[in-house]
């Protein structure tokens, strides 16, 4: 049984791309045929998928048929390579080879044929599934390090960590692959035509990840393609990479498009950010931990204050446009928090089974209770009840209505107006605290790993990725998988469960589920609408 094909691809990165998603229940990614890529006489189709299979079966006679390898559900969801569009480009031995630092490393370099399970929890027999290249160092690299130009953007709104980001690949550049032409683009894309540049060195950078904010500024719109791949063009530059959120992702992938059709050898690798972690199919994002852990600063804050007078109520606001997840994850590290509202999850205030019912009870219970607010929570119906005008930002997205300041006069007007119960309210609105602060310990190791990864798959070749951690091994995953959908909390995950657990706040189902089935026209009349939307 012919298992030495490791050498073979290697050398070449398009057997990889041969995939079977076709085949997948609602795949959105056909396969492509063989004739697209470069050096198909290495019949990867066969060759790849041997071991792959061999290495996962305990079954030998299947083992020895290949196509029911195939059979086996197994796909892989590869990302770009320079090769694919440049098929002669030389390749040269990894300079790590030298590093006295990897001397004694047991495999320094990933092996060409590991990927990462989408996954990780499957049934005897499941499919084996999606799976994505493993993030690291290859063998051998496709650029030179004296010919690196690389440059650096940061793009969409801030989170901890982007300094330590831009850090480590200046230092990963330039200590694992001798590479000391790096340049800062300034001010987010937009920054690529109308700003001078600025030399990166390892001494530059020392310091920043003591810092928030972004070392290089950002910004949101002016996002311009053909201007972007001029300027890169013009000045040279062969290795970008590109840090920000969605919007930003999506932007890189337009980049990655238009190098590819002027066929340069330009390098464009994504390095996803977003305080909000609504970003799919990676972990988490760097910097939320950071994040979660300062949110814990305003809700004792809030406690305190409300713990100490009569009838207290505090209301803490956080970031989460349309995910949930830091005013999830800060409600479930507190435990000091009565309610927790999010986008995903439509809550009403009157009526049984809705806010004002259980800010009451929980201040008869225990005189005091804390609501944590995401900002995109209750967006429809702050809506309802204020004249609006759509306004975007700069990217195109929608800009939020302040729920904060329109519950907490909604509660104050409910127990002072119609209750006759004087609450004593606090409000606190951290919003911008909570991103604006360095990334504290282990998001600095996340984002070293990132940009380490980042680095890895752009000198071996690889373009148009993100890099991340799925299922805590690192990828490189194609960037539309990062874009077309957004990570949301999951109502009927078991996260959200440990949260009504923990807080005992009512659900808001009943009304939720009437509302939901009025909007389908299953049911007349049933709902009192004015309730749900005064
Ligand atoms: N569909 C798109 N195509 C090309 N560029 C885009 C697209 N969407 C957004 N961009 C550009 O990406 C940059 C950042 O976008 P945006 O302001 O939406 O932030 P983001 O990257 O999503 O980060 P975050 O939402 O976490 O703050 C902007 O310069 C914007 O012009
Ligand atoms: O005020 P800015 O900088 O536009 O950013 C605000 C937005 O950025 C985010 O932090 C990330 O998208 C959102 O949570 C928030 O709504
Ligand atoms: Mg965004």
């Amino acid at each position: 049984m012919d298992l030495s094909l490791s050498s073979s691809l290697s050398r070449n990165h398009a057997p990889l791309y041969l995939y079977k998603a076709s085949s997948l229940p609602n795949s959105r990614y056909p396969t492509r045929p063989l004739s697209n890529f470069p050096n198909q006489d290495l019949k990867p189709r066969i060759s790849l998928r041997k071991p792959l299979f061999l290495r996962h079966s305990n079954n030998p006679i299947r083992a020895q048929n290949p196509d029911q390898a195939i059979d086996d559900g197994f796909f892989i969801e590869d990302v770009p390579h320079l090769t694919n569009f440049l098929p002669n480009l030389p390749s040269y031995p990894n300079p790590l080879h030298r590093s006295p630092a990897y001397a004694i490393v047991k495999q320094t370099f990933v092996n060409p044929e590991d990927v990462v399970a989408e996954k990780i929890v499957v049934q005897k027999n499941s499919p084996r599934g999606v799976h994505f290249r493993r993030a690291g160092p290859r063998e051998r690299v496709y650029f030179k390090s004296e010919e690196v130009r690389a440059c650096i953007v940061t793009c969409g709104g801030l989170c901890p960590g982007i300094n330590t980001v831009i850090r480590e690949i200046v230092c990963g550049l330039n200590s694992m692959y001798g590479v000391d032409d790096i340049l800062g683009i300034e001010g987010g894309y937009r920054g690529f035509y109308s700003k001078n540049t600025t030399q990166l060195t390892p001494k530059a950078v020392n310091d920043i990840h003591k810092r928030g904010g972004t070392f290089l500024q950002t910004s949101r719109g002016g996002h311009d393609t053909n201007k972007i791949v001029d300027n890169i063009q013009d000045r040279r530059i062969n290795q970008v990479y590109i840090i920000g959120g969605d919007g930003t992702q999506k932007g890189a992938a337009a980049i990655y498009k238009e190098v590819e059709k002027r066929g340069l050898q330009v390098a464009v690798a994504g390095i996803p950010k977003t305080i909000d972690n609504d970003i799919a199919v990676i972990d988490k994002s760097f910097g939320f931990d950071t994040a979660v852990e300062e949110a814990q600063r305003a809700i004792n804050a809030a406690h305190v204050e409300v713990e100490s007078v009569e009838n207290g109520v505090g209301i803490v606001k956080l970031m989460g446009r349309y995910s949930g997840f830091i005013a999830m994850f800060a409600t479930l590290a507190s435990r000091d928090v009565d309610c927790c509202l999010i986008p995903e999850s439509p809550f009403y205030l009157e009526g049984q089974g809705g806010l004002f019912e259980f800010i009451e009870q929980r201040l008869k219970e225990n005189g005091h209770m804390v609501i944590v607010l995401a900002e995109g929570a209750g967006q429809d119906y702050v809506a309802q009840s204020m004249h609006v005008v759509d306004e975007k930002d700069a990217s195109g997205n929608m800009l939020l209505l302040d729920v904060g300041p329109w519950l907490t006069q909604k509660i104050k007007d409910h127990f002072t107006k119609i209750k006759r119960m004087p609450i004593n309210l606090k409000y606190i609105d951290p919003t911008y605290m909570i991103r604006a602060i360095p990334s504290n310990a282990s998001d600095n190791i996340y984002c070293t790993l990132l940009a380490q990864s980042a680095v890895h798959g752009a000198m071996a070749g690889y373009t148009g990725f993100t890099v991340g951690p799925v299922n805590s091994r690192h990828a490189y995953i194609p960037i539309a998988r990062v874009t077309e959908t957004t990570n949301t909390v999951k109502l009927t995950d078991r996260m959200w469960a440990r949260l009504l657990a923990s807080t005992n706040q009512p659900s808001f189902l009943q009304k939720n589920e009437a509302m939901q089935e009025k909007l389908d026209g299953k049911t007349s009349d049933v709902i009192n609408n004015t309730e749900i939307t005064s």
